[in-house]
């Protein structure tokens, strides 16, 4: 039996019928009332009733539903469920973790554009980008589905025929905190290589987007995981605190801003609890004046516009040199104009709503304060009103180049986390590489050129954790991501994030007699 399709959401009559090749919603359409946490197998209200916020449809400016934040009592319930299933989840082998993984995959598939749209209409991106998006959590849990059967451990054969093995052992019970940019997305990255690992979790998503990790959730549970094996609770910072303080918490993942990743850091030395840390960047984008010209617009174009410029590895600060800027700038702010802006639940729509009001205004502030220390705005940086009535309330806004930018303007130098381009020239490449790196953050840097030593060359100098070779913001998840300096600590994705969600244990097995010293 499917899942029931949309059984959570409530659609008023405007929504239309469900036919196929038809939207299950459209903009302004969806009221959601049922509770947004789950745990134990099923979505739970909290009894933190008083402390109910309201969330907001991006695209229209309309509640959408209300957000019941878990407190100690709620959290410490998710906590428990988690504990039993660790208990049952962990012994099973990693083939049997493999088969509830891949069932969910197919889950995922299968509700794909269900999915998408609701993740359209809680965060305001494009359906085409929202598509995508679930696309990855799926490839990411069937990838990690892929890994559980590997994990294995070492043997070492000592002096007379004694022996060391090494086990790979999961932690237990893990906290997933997110932000609000890829709610989806980020639930499964993070879920995906805990659970292949044997571990059960616990996520948190950011009150701003609290509707899909909670469908994950229960599709985690159709597919056949234990009760208790992926749970969400709802709230903000108070809760998120609850999770990292909680003593049956083995470690905690989490993705958001630099200030709350080392509050995050702080809370869980107190447990001594391992941390993975996807924080956020300000990162280089170097195109040479031997780049194929039209390639290095399109890159730039994907490192700065995709869901609404709020993507941590946006490559924001983009050098050009000297001889191609003016015909760089010229073919990027064409393209940048012709960026359809609107309901981010058509098809035609390229560039989506901001996800909150005050985010907008906050995004809207750093252009007007590169005005003032002397950048020259391009194109866009305005509050953009659709035609259509019903989008009047939406958080939009015209994607934005700004030109004459220096290294010390503010634009230049802080995370926007908005549809901002800010365009800066050089000469040399020992110059440019200098003032590139030349920031605390480290998650991600781009060069374009067609000569194959110098990028090696510069990709081997830029200090960054994902490096994009005459592209950018690709993420395939066979490959690790994750920050260099204040963007983070560990990875996601890739082999490697099966060390962040285990642990090694050694067995020492002596086969003769004990040599004592005493
Ligand atoms: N490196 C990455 O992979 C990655 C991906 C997406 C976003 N980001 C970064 O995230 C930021 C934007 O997201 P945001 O505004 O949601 O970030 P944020 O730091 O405000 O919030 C992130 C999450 O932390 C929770 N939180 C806030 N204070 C907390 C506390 N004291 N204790 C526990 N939890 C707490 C929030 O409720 C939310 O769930 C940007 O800086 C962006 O670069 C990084």
């Amino acid at each position: 039996m499917l899942l029931p399709r949309l059984a959570a959401f409530s659609r008023r009559p405007a929504a239309g019928p469900l036919v196929a090749g038809a939207r299950f919603v459209s903009s302004g359409s969806v009221d959601v009332r049922v509770p947004l946490n789950f745990w134990a197998g099923k979505r739970r209200t909290s009894k933190e009733q008083n402390n109910r916020e309201n969330v907001y449809e991006p695209a229209t400016g309309r509640v959408l539903c209300h957000l019941e934040p878990c407190g100690p009592a709620e959290v410490d319930q998710a906590v428990k469920a988690a504990k039993s299933a660790f208990g049952h989840w962990s012994k099973m082998s990693g083939m049997e973790r493999a088969r509830v993984m891949i069932e969910a995959a197919h889950i995922i598939e299968s509700r794909r554009e269900e999915i998408a749209e609701m993740e359209v209409v809680n965060n305001g991106k494009s359906i085409t980008e929202a598509r995508l998006d679930v696309d990855s959590a799926r490839l990411c849990i069937e990838y990690y589905a892929g890994l559980a059967s590997t994990l294995a451990g070492q043997h070492v054969q000592l002096p007379g025929g004694s022996f060391a093995y090494t086990r790979r052992e999961p932690l237990g019970v893990c906290v997933g905190i997110g932000a609000w940019n890829y709610p989806f997305q980020i639930a499964a990255w993070k879920s995906a290589p805990a659970l292949a690992c044997g571990n059960s979790m616990v996520f948190k998503p950011s009150p701003v987007t609290p509707l899909t990790a909670v469908m994950l959730a229960e599709i985690y549970a159709k597919a056949g995981a234990p009760e208790g094996l992926f749970n969400v609770v709802q709230g903000s910072q108070e809760t998120g605190s609850l999770l990292c303080h909680h003593p049956d918490v083995a470690k905690v993942s989490f993705t958001g801003s630099v200030p709350t990743g080392q509050k995050i850091m702080e809370m869980a030395s107190k447990g001594v609890k391992p941390v993975t840390l996807e924080l956020g960047g300000k990162s280089p984008l170097l195109i040479f004046q031997d780049s194929d010209l039209e390639n290095a617009v399109k890159g730039a174009l994907m490192a700065n516009f995709l869901s609404q410029g709020q993507v941590c590895s946006n490559g924001t600060r983009v050098f050009v040199q000297r001889d191609i800027l003016p015909g760089f700038v010229e073919e990027v702010v064409k393209r940048t104009r012709a960026i359809e802006i609107g309901d981010p639940l058509l098809e035609s729509t390229r560039m989506g709503a901001l996800v909150s009001r005050p985010h907008l205004d906050k995004v809207l502030s750093f252009v007007e304060q590169a005005k003032k220390e002397g950048a020259t705005v391009l194109c866009g940086g305005e509050p953009f009103v659709p035609s259509d009535p019903k989008l009047k309330g939406g958080y939009y806004m015209t994607p934005c180049v700004l030109g004459n930018c220096t290294d010390e303007m503010t634009c230049v130098k802080e995370e926007i986390f908005g549809p901002v381009m800010s365009v800066l020239s050089f000469e040399t490449e020992e110059g440019v590489l200098k003032r590139a790196n030349d920031t605390t953050m480290g998650l991600a840097a781009g060069v374009f050129t067609r000569d194959v030593r110098r990028a090696h060359r510069v990709v081997e100098h830029l200090k960054a954790g994902s490096c994009f070779i005459n592209n950018y913001n690709i993420t395939p998840v066979e490959v690790p991501f994750g920050g260099f300096k204040m963007s983070g600590i560990g990875r996601e994705n890739g082999q490697v994030t099966i060390e962040y969600y285990s642990q090694l244990k050694t067995v020492f097995v002596e086969m003769g007699d004990v040599d004592s010293l005493f």
